[in-house]
């Protein structure tokens, strides 16, 4: 890139060197070293929040160096659509000419130089030293130059840069806030059809809603109820807890880690977004209709005594609801196709169950293996209450999984809007007449939330649409602002502080 174009600071001399050879890092610090190998198991396929505690752990990283590799890693992965775009721009080559481990490399000297208050000469010099160590001694010399160019333009002026106004806005957008141009499409539709955004104020909404995904979230606790009280919770946390923003169940933890807490340890309390326990209390409160008339219990309420939730892994939801059926005396059923997942739902569920048979209480809660799909056919009209928290591609939980905008495609989609179609078939098959269905999905996509409603609702005379809204309740009991036009209800991070998940309530109607 001739010098001329290049950003740069005003007033700045642009330094070639900033260390005579004999003083260069020569090796990585286990901070950058574990962020790289975080970001190299990314690119095989792992999941960077499963990864990054395994490599802290084994290498016993902890305290602030800890912290730092954790933003480094995380924020490298969410960010690295903007920083291939500067890379590219500053290396004056396409990052696909670039070696893969090499790229890794650059990306965290950029997000070191344009994302985290690393001083300039640290960040590159540090970074150096990783590739040198990783990548070679002529790679490092490349990193070197190309990270010496990014240093000499703040964030804001290489997003000017890489993303100028002259560009298309989708494609504008996807650069400036790191995010595949097909997502930044799909939230701007789900928006406006959601009632979220009119045509007027839809670009500042979305704006709003791709920082939110960027924008690291606070881990929420769950308090299970009838197993531990989100005011003990409190107690234990003390400055390093408050009450959760909306749910009754909800603790926010502001620092350390959650597995230190006895109450997470056996299971009373756990790591649950709010979005996903208001919609597993809305389903527990939402009015069901008239008799199974086939129950024959002394002690529980017949219109209200077996509960199913028909795609239960890994558990988060099942675990909230299995409380609260247990304390009212019903039955759940956990239901999950995949058998490692069914696994960890009944671990996920020991806790409640334990409790509930030393309380003498009437309910149980099981788990089964098998293909939700089939449940309606096999159990029709069982169930008072079903959970359908379909298999969906998670585009509303952007800001908890670093690498997941990466890994979807526009085709994941229709696969993925058919499944949901036969399970939520399936769920309404599974209700007895005046028993209700919940369908929910951590993406505010439209062809996952609102069509597949309407497609399955259409083509039935024996279900109804109710008002989810009134039931997404905070924890005075007041309904949620901003869930959109109704029936059915979405939530959003940069509006509710949660994931974007959506719910629809459906109340069967005849047999
Ligand atoms: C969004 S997750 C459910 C999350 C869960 N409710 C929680 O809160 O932890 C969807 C689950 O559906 C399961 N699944 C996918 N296809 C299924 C099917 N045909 N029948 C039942 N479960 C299925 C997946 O394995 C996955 O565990």
């Amino acid at each position: 890139m001739p010098d001329d174009r290049r950003p740069r600071r005003p007033g700045r001399t642009p330094q070639r060197s900033l260390q005579r050879p004999a003083e260069r890092t020569r090796r990585a610090d286990p901070a950058r070293l574990a962020a790289y190998t975080v970001l190299r198991a990314v690119a095989d396929g792992a999941y960077a929040n499963l990864e990054l505690p395994t490599v802290l752990r084994e290498r016993g990283i902890g305290g602030r160096d800890a912290a730092f590799a954790t933003e480094l890693a995380y924020g490298t992965t969410r960010m690295h659509g903007l920083y291939d775009a500067v890379v590219e721009a500053a290396a004056a080559r396409p990052v696909a000419d670039i070696d893969p481990p090499v790229l890794d490399t650059l990306r965290l000297g950029a997000h070191q130089l344009l994302g985290m208050r690393v001083p300039e000469h640290a960040a590159v010099a540090e970074t150096v030293g990783l590739a040198r160590q990783v990548n070679g001694a002529g790679a490092a010399g490349f990193v070197n130059a190309v990270l010496r160019r990014v240093s000499e333009a703040d964030r804001e002026t290489w997003v000017a840069r890489v993303a100028p106004e002259s560009l298309d806005p989708t494609q504008r957008r996807a650069v400036a806030t790191s995010h595949p141009a097909w997502v930044v499409k799909a939230l701007r539709a789900a928006l406006l059809g959601h009632g979220a955004a009119t045509a007027d104020d839809v670009d500042e909404q979305l704006d709003a809603l791709l920082a939110g995904d960027n924008t690291p979230a606070l881990v929420s606790l769950v308090a299970r109820p009838g197993l531990v009280d989100p005011a003990q919770l409190l107690e234990v946390l003390g400055d390093a807890g408050r009450p959760g923003d909306l749910a009754r169940t909800a603790v926010t933890l502001l620092e350390g880690d959650p597995g230190r807490l006895a109450a997470v340890r056996e299971g009373r309390a756990a790591v649950q977004d709010e979005g996903s326990q208001l919609l597993a209390l809305a389903l527990a409160a939402a009015p069901v209709d008239g008799d199974r008339g086939d129950g024959d219990r002394a002690d529980g309420d017949r219109t209200d005594e077996r509960w199913l939730d028909l795609c239960a892994g890994p558990g988060g939801k099942a675990g909230l609801l299995a409380a609260l059926a247990l304390e009212r005396g019903a039955d759940l059923v956990a239901n999950e196709v995949a058998p490692h997942r069914a696994d960890l739902v009944r671990a996920t569920l020991a806790p409640a169950t334990h409790r509930a048979r030393a309380a003498g209480r009437a309910g149980q809660v099981s788990v089964r293996v098998g293909d939700g799909r089939d449940v309606g056919r096999d159990e029709p009209a069982s169930y008072d209450r079903v959970l359908v928290d379909a298999p969906c591609t998670g585009l509303g939980a952007l800001r908890r999984r670093p690498e997941a905008r990466w890994r979807r495609q526009p085709s994941d989609v229709p696969a993925l809007a058919s499944l949901q179609r036969e399970l939520l078939a399936s769920a309404i098959d599974a209700t007895r007449p005046g028993g209700v269905v919940a369908y929910a999905t951590c993406s505010p996509h439209l062809g996952e939330t609102r069509f597949v409603v309407d497609d399955v609702t259409r083509r039935r005379d024996d279900v109804e649409l109710l008002d989810a809204r009134p039931l997404l309740t905070d924890r005075d009991g007041r309904a949620l602002d901003g869930t959109g036009d109704g029936p059915t209800a979405q939530l959003w991070p940069h509006r509710h502080g949660t994931d974007g998940m959506f719910l629809a309530l459906l109340r069967r109607t005849g047999a």
